[in-house]
């Protein structure tokens, strides 16, 4: 199985997720299609094209919804910006299929990554590594191992046991070339059955690598899935702590909390200088002992000149996520005198709240002046703080070994 994420990738690629929601959700029952009730607060479809948002490679996104599916779609992907939307068919393939044409009228991609709505729970860690096997084969799928015997049945009774070494159980997304998917599937005859597209890879003689995949990612089929709590190991609440300053210089734009506030003065940095998007990435660092902003984004690095800090923020949260751990909740405090944050709290728990994919309740924003004392008293800069707790597994014994 091919395992290491690589994180250097191949820039220049194109990368389309294509993500199936047309389906009528028949075993999960319930008064609309399964992909659109509610999971853990949101649409199961918002949490699948989030996990791609939150990748930090970029990724174009295409959702195939069903006959009449228009204004659910619309209300489950409300604010996620540039989401396209095609109609689907009867089948699965044929909905796999209608997306593959659009994505094709649309200037086509170089890679696409085919995922079912209804597996909510996609780290970003397994787009890594399917991402990463389509640089040495044609399609990747994620895989997990059987772990029940196996065997054969008939009329009730036992028949002959099946061996399980060779078997894997093939999950979602399923990432291919995309012009050698989208032919494959104009081959597959029409009204043929396949359960997935590695089948109809696999009918077109294309390989396909086997990655590590993850049992959080399991499709929620019937309606007892809802209720189940996402599969993981024992997880423990970790905190990290961050801190940031930048100084305040007249002929520059203020961004806080990434929105720009309209002052006489901004900061004075190599990105963006947002003090508060930095103080909550190296809290989110800090919590999974992951080191800190200056080592993942170097300031003496040009291609983070005049950055967006919310990049930082998303790469952040996506290593966290990547290493199994949830982000419970962040408290951010901004300390200036000026200008007054209070008119603007709301728009930046929102905004952090998106960047991290939040409920905008697990985002606590805070403003307090130093009375008139220091540097920030003086209006010189403006200092941020930030508290994260993650809930993570806990470190394997493996893990403890490396680092005593
Ligand atoms: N004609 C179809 C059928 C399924 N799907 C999508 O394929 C994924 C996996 O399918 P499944 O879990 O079987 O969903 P449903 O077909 O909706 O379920 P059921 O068979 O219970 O009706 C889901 O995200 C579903 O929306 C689709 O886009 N088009
Ligand atoms: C595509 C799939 O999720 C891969 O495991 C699976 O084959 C879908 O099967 P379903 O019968 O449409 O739920």
């Amino acid at each position: 199985m091919n395992d290491a994420p690589s994180l250097a990738g191949q820039p220049g690629l194109r990368r389309t997720a294509l993500i199936v929601a047309a389906g009528k959700g028949l075993r999960a029952g319930g008064d609309i299609p399964k992909q659109y009730a509610l999971h853990q607060g949101k649409p199961l479809l918002r949490h699948s094209v989030e996990a791609f948002v939150g990748w930090p490679r970029e990724c174009a996104i295409m959702v195939v919804i069903g006959q009449g599916q228009q204004a659910l779609a619309e209300a489950a992907l409300e604010g996620l910006g540039n989401v396209s939307i095609v109609t689907g068919g009867a089948e699965r393939s044929d909905s796999v299929r209608a997306g593959l044409m659009a994505i094709a009228t649309q200037g086509g991609s170089d890679r696409v990554f085919i995922h079912d709505a209804a597996r909510p729970h996609l780290a970003s860690a397994v787009l890594d590594r399917l991402d990463q096997a389509l640089d040495a084969q044609p399609g990747a799928v994620p895989v997990l191992p059987v772990v029940d015997s196996l065997a054969r049945g008939e009329g009730g009774l036992m028949r002959d046991a099946v061996d399980r070494a060779a078997l894997w159980r093939i999950q979602t997304p399923q990432a291919f070339h995309f012009e050698a998917i989208f032919a494959a599937h104009l081959a597959w005859p029409q009204g043929a059955l396949a359960t997935d597209d590695s089948q109809i890879a696999r009918s077109a003689g294309l390989d396909v690598a086997l990655v590590e995949g993850d049992e959080a990612l399991k499709k929620i089929t019937f309606a007892e899935d809802f209720a189940m709590d996402t599969p993981r190991t024992a997880t423990m609440p970790r905190t990290g702590l961050g801190y940031d300053v930048h100084r305040l210089a007249a002929g520059e734009e203020l961004w806080l909390g990434g929105i720009r506030i309209e002052h006489d003065r901004g900061l004075v940095g190599h990105s963006d200088a947002d003090v508060a998007l930095h103080a909550i990435t190296d809290a989110l660092l800090g919590a999974m002992a992951l080191g800190d902003i200056g080592e993942h984004f170097p300031p003496s690095d040009p291609q983070w000149r005049g950055a967006d800090s919310a990049r930082f923020l998303a790469h952040a949260a996506s290593l966290v996520r990547g290493k199994g751990a949830e982000i419970a909740n962040i408290d951010l405090t901004i300390i200036c005198e000026a200008p007054k944050i209070g008119p603007h709290k709301r728009a930046i728990q929102q905004r952090i709240a998106d960047i991290l994919q939040l409920h905008p309740d697990q985002v606590g924003v805070k403003a307090t002046t130093t009375e008139r004392l220091g540097f920030t008293g003086r209006g010189e800069g403006i200092a941020a703080q930030a508290v994260a707790t993650v809930l993570a597994p806990f470190p394997s014994p493996s893990a403890q070994d490396a680092s005593a």
